[in-house]
């Protein structure tokens, strides 16, 4: 091509994303519709500098400048609203509330006003296609940005898009097949994937992925749905699981970890698993079903509560060496099922063996497997009158789905209520919170911190109506 005609090539493209980015962080609607008609994908550029797209644009366009235009943020971080900074200044400043609060009413209408104008122009920009766990040069999404910022109702629209997007990726998958078995980029992808890093290539732009964790494993690129990009979220996770399971493992008092150094399990999820136990097993002498022993944590607190009959499914070979040589095959009520839960549980079913508590949590599985765990398998051992006086059997599973990110998170809590439910069953959360784990030196000497959040969100599932 010609070099000068490749130039003013360069240079249409470079002022046309220019003029996208500033269309959106103007939340002019009008002109950036127009702009992203004259080209497919041109919701997705990014500025080569800074890597925003048009949605970090909108969203960041909310944050008050340095000169004190504290509009946005004022509002937002009054979320609880104007009225109770005025009643702090009706107590505190006497005579000058009056005026407080007409000017915190008016920052407030402000505030409403760059909100619902934001909200336009990035529900446009869904519309058009933009990806919404796009990264930019500071490693944010938008909806990170949003969160920062205190823009609820922002992230809550960049939630519902990731949600949107996963729901989209996860039917696609259920119609294609996972990995075409051919092992040609079948292992290279699921290496790429496996706990790494929570960022991978995506097209232009470097992109968020949640993880499905259980100390565990990875899930699901999240971004707006093409057939190309669905692709990329179909890696082969049973040869995932499969490496795992062939690794060496390091036991240590408080943490075990595989052969890369990845936290399988960590002693900080003590109270996670105790309260999980505590909320399946109301009392004692019940049938317990447990997925996962890893460092003995939740079957210890099962073993606490007397099952009358306490199975546990595991499928790692030292592992299970660690159980013999601890007892675990001795204790009372213990049946060990010593292999994958995938082979384990249809042969339980077919034996019609019923449950009160089931938990789940393998390591180097993704969220598909925790589906087809609940959505196929559940119904058919848990006891719907079994349980406390008959109440009902209980289902729990380890909730670290997207963790390494908050907006991961907060997408994977929705998806997984809303998958629960198609399955027959209903879910109830409590929060825990999560102490500093960075200060406690958790992380130091595993490779990947695969939390984030300050609060685990704890599930407990009971059939529906
Ligand atoms: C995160 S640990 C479980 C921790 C456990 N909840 C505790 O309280 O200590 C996950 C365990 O699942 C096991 N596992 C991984 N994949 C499995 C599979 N497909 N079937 C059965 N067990 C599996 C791992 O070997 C590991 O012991």
């Amino acid at each position: 091509m010609d070099p000068a005609a490749d130039m003013d090539m360069t240079l249409d493209t470079d002022i046309e994303t220019q003029s996208i980015l500033l269309a959106a962080a103007n939340h002019d609607v009008r002109a950036l519709r127009a702009l992203l008609s004259n080209r497919a994908g041109s919701a997705n550029v990014q500025d080569p500098e800074t890597g925003a797209t048009p949605l970090h644009a909108a969203i960041a366009a909310c944050e008050p400048d340095a000169e004190g235009d504290d509009t946005a943020t004022a509002g937002a971080a009054s979320a609880n609203g104007a009225a109770a900074n005025g009643v702090t200044h009706v107590n505190g400043a006497g005579g000058d509330a009056a005026t407080v609060t007409a000017e915190e009413a008016g920052k407030e209408s402000e505030r409403e006003k760059l909100m619902e104008e934001a909200g336009k122009t990035v529900k446009l920009l869904l519309q058009h296609g933009a990806i919404w766990n796009d990264l930019d040069a500071n490693g944010e999404t938008p909806g990170c940005i949003a969160r920062r910022l205190g823009l609820k109702e922002l992230y809550d629209l960049m939630v519902d898009a990731g949600v949107r997007a996963e729901l989209l990726l996860g039917r696609l998958d259920e119609y294609q097949p996972l990995g075409d078995g051919d092992g040609e980029g079948d292992e290279d992808d699921a290496g790429e994937d496996e706990n790494e890093g929570r960022v991978a290539e995506g097209g232009d732009a470097e992109q968020a992925q949640g993880t499905v964790e259980s100390g565990n494993a990875t899930v699901a690129s999240a971004q707006e749905p093409s057939q190309d990009q669905s692709q990329q979220n179909l890696t082969n996770s049973d040869v995932n699981n499969a490496k795992y399971l062939a690794s060496n493992l390091t036991f240590t008092a408080d943490r075990l970890l595989d052969a890369d150094a990845n936290g399988v399990m960590m002693s900080w999820e003590t109270n996670l698993m105790s309260r999980s136990a505590e909320l399946l097993t109301p009392t004692e002498g019940l049938r317990i079903l447990n997925v996962g022993h890893g460092m003995s944590i939740i079957d210890t607190e099962f073993q606490k509560r007397k099952p009358s009959m306490h199975h546990i499914v595991e499928a790692h070979p030292a592992v299970l060496e660690r159980m013999k040589r601890d007892g675990w095959y001795e204790k009372p009520g213990i049946v060990v099922h010593e292999g994958r839960w995938q082979d384990v549980v249809p042969q339980l079913v077919e034996e019609n063996v019923m449950f009160d508590a089931i938990y789940f949590d393998t390591f180097a599985e993704d969220y598909r497997e925790l589906r087809e765990f609940f959505s196929e398998y559940v119904i058919g051992l848990l006891d719907p009158v079994g349980g406390k006086d008959g109440e009902g059997g209980k289902f729990g599973f380890f909730n670290g789905l997207g963790a390494d990110r908050q907006i991961c998170y907060d997408i994977y809590s929705k998806i997984v209520e809303l998958d629960i439910y198609e399955a027959g069953l209903d879910i109830e959360w409590e929060d825990v919170k999560i102490g500093d784990l960075d200060a406690s030196g958790e992380w130091s000497g595993v490779r990947r911190r695969y939390w984030i959040p300050d609060k685990y969100r704890l599930p407990t599932c009971t059939f529906l109506g």
